[in-house]
Parts: structure tokens; sequence; C-alpha cells
């Protein structure tokens, strides 16, 4: 596996627009002082200017800034989807049973999604679903104006960059390499304030479409979010009150990652293996491969099913289990020909309250694996490490 050397905030001094930390300001955390205020963002305009995929304008090697050390470099390529066998296929499952709407039609066919998703809880942290009630349609509206954003001009896309200290705007993930920038350009929302107001300062005569389907896709996530804990509590069989205290009332985040085309895909990487800080992911995968998990120490390419959604367990999520339910280590790769875009929705724990494990599932054989921490000190610790945060937070044996 792939060993992670990884930058904090406080060694970067050229980093305008990067992610200072997994959440918002207005889920009301501090963050570290990003001290990077007038810096040249050169590895995103370096990126930026290749945005339309034109092959005269991809340089014929990775720039020196992207370049992993050999030892560090993917060995899967994005679509090489052909080491499966079966018992490695990635689980696809069907959601029409839960009808995301309303209520539930079949209970048998109910109790089969249940048990699906808990065996790919326990055994990938990591499944795609179909049928899950997200409209084609809203699918292809978001994706839409996600590549009407990312192939703007460098210069365009900067009106909106995200100012130190900041979620929300454009930059490149933090989740990197040590000094070695991902191939990689983030869009990062928060509310639909400031959505409204980026939409505003891109497009002035013409932003309804992006507002409504950010407000439209936001609002049918946090319900799938919701209806896929209420799933995942089901098959641990506990009571779902401990896990309502971090559910009921939250919200999440929205990022849209662009991997634009790259000429030597294996020297690089688009992000850096990590784990999500959050208690569940739902991400649009679109249509090109990328995304890799990793799985008994292999990495697994991953691929996306058409109209499929991907679902991660997050750190979070590993927490209130006591780590029966494991948050996946995954990494995204790119490739010569394709750009490609995920749309990607965090959903995050209620922040107020210390992150413990489920008493149920704290036992004699199965002892409580973490000290009581808060969602701030679990953040910060993220921004230091991308994988293996938790370890940070064991009791001792
Ligand atoms: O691009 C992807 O498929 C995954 C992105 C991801 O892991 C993230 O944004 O945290
Ligand atoms: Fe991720």
């Amino acid at each position: 596996m792939m060993s992670h050397n990884i930058g904090s905030r406080d060694d970067d001094d050229d980093d305008v627009g990067a992610d200072p930390s997994p959440v918002p300001s207005s889920l009301h955390l501090q963050h570290p002082a990003d001290q990077s205020e007038l810096a040249t963002p050169w590895s995103l305009q370096s990126l930026a200017v290749h945005a339309d995929d034109s092959p005269l304008r991809i340089p014929s090697h990775v720039p020196e800034q992207f370049l992993l050390p050999e030892h560090l470099r993917p060995t899967v390529k994005h679509d090489d989807y052909l080491i499966y066998n079966a018992h490695e296929e990635i689980p696809v499952i069907d959601m029409a049973a839960c009808n995301l709407d309303g209520d539930v039609v079949d209970v048998t066919a109910m109790e089969t999604v249940v048990a699906q998703v808990r065996d790919a809880c326990l055994n990938w942290g990591f499944f795609e679903i179909i049928n899950h009630g997200v409209e084609e349609e809203l699918l292809s509206r978001v994706l839409r104006q996600a590549t009407r954003f990312f192939t703007l001009p460098y210069l365009d896309k900067m009106k909106v960059v995200k100012p130190p200290g900041k979620y929300s705007g454009y930059g490149h993930a933090t989740v990197k390499e040590g000094d070695v920038r991902p191939w990689s350009e983030g869009f990062y929302f928060t509310d639909e304030t400031t959505t409204a107001e980026f939409a505003q300062t891109l497009w002035p005569e013409d932003n309804n479409d992006f507002v409504d389907s950010y407000s439209q896709y936001t609002e049918k996530m946090k319900h799938l979010s919701g209806r896929l804990m209420q799933i995942i509590v089901a098959g641990l069989g506990v009571n779902v009150a401990h896990f309502e205290q971090y559910t009921a009332n939250t919200g999440g985040l929205l990022r849209w990652n662009y991997y634009p085309a790259c000429p030597e895909p294996l020297k690089t990487f688009g992000l850096t293996a990590h784990t999500d800080f959050n208690l569940l992911t739902v991400v649009h995968l679109g249509e090109v491969g990328g995304l890799q998990i990793e799985k008994d120490g292999k990495w697994i390419a991953v691929r996306p099913h058409p109209g499929a959604l991907a679902v991660n367990i997050g750190d979070t999520l590993q927490v209130l289990t006591n780590a029966r339910y494991k948050s996946v280590p995954h990494r995204a790769v790119v490739n010569t020909t394709k750009s490609r875009i995920s749309l990607v929705y965090f959903w995050v724990p209620l922040t107020s309250i210390n992150i413990v494990p489920s008493p149920d599932l704290v036992t004699e054989d199965n002892p409580c694996k973490y000290k009581p921490f808060n969602f701030d000190a679990m953040t910060k610790m993220k921004q230091m490490y991308f994988l293996n945060t938790l370890d940070h937070f064991l009791l001792e044996e």
C-alpha cells in the first residue's frame, strides 16, 4: 500500500484555494489560520489551462509538481476492472424496495436490502446503489453544470476561488502526497446563499439552473443519506436513539471534483488515499472510472454503473459502530483520454456532541475502542492524517 507522508496546512505557502478543512465555517468550527493569502495558485492554473481536453494544450509529460516518487505511484489503472473475481465484485444494491419517497411496500424485499447493505458495510465499507430515487434527469443537470463550471477559463474560475480559511469556493484538495499536487480541481459548496452568490458572479445573466439544481440535488442527497442510515442501523440490530443524536436535523456538504485527462496517469494521482471524515458519503461517479477503494491491502477500481451512486462509510460511522463497520480507504486516479467529474455529498453528523460508539456495540468481547472526542478534534486530526485518522483516538488496549 502507498505510504502517506502528508503535509499539513501549516507548511504550505502556495495553496490558494486549497481545502482548509473538511468542514465549513457555517458549522461553527474553528480552523487554524490560513497563511497563504497572496500566493500564486500555480497548480490549479497549470491544470486549468487544459480544461477543454484539447490535445494541443495537454503537455506530453506530467509537470514536476505533480510527479509522484516512483514507490508511491499507482499500479492499478482507472479501468482495470478485470482483477475482479466472483468473490471480489463490489456490491451493487437495488434500492427499489426502499421507496425513497414513501412507505415500504414489500417488507421481505426491504429485509433483503437491509441484509445486503449490512454485508457490504461489513466486507467493503462501500457499495453502489441503483433505483435510489434520484432522477437521472437531475443527475445529468448537475453534471452539466459542473462541466460548465470546470471548463470555464481559469481566470473566470478564480472569481470564486475559496478565500483563505473558508470552505466554499474553487480550489484543490489538501488531500495530497507530501508536496506533490493532486491532478484535480474542486468546487466546494456549503449552503444556498454562498452558492447563489457564486452563480451570480460566474453567470450574472444565466444562473437559475445552477442554483436550482444545487438545491434539488443537496435536498435529495440529504434525504437519501438519512434513508441509507436507517437501513444501516436496522442491519446492526441496535437501538436507533444513539445514532439519531448525530443524524437528526443534520445536513451535508457538496463537492465537485474535476480530474482533467493526463499524459502520464500512472505518475501522478487525482486524490491521494484517504478516508472520509463524516458519517457516509454519496458519490455520483460520472461515466469515467477513476475511483479506487482498498480491500485487504489491494486497490480495486470501481466500475461506474450507469445511473448508480456510490456510498462509502466515513470515520464518524466507524466510531459509532465501534469499528464494526470500517471507513473505507479510497483514492482517485486519472487517465490519458478522458476528463472526469465526480459529485460528492458528505453527510455530516451533528457537530456539538462527542462522537462515541453505540453502547449496544460495546461488549466484553468487543470493548470500546475509542476515547471520547469531538468533531472539531477529529477534523483537526484529519488535516494531518488523511488515512488512519482514528488511530489517534484509540483507547489503550
Ligand atoms: O472522485 C471520486 O470518485 C471520489 C472523490 C473523493 O473521494 C472525495 O472527494 O472525498
Ligand atoms: Fe473521499
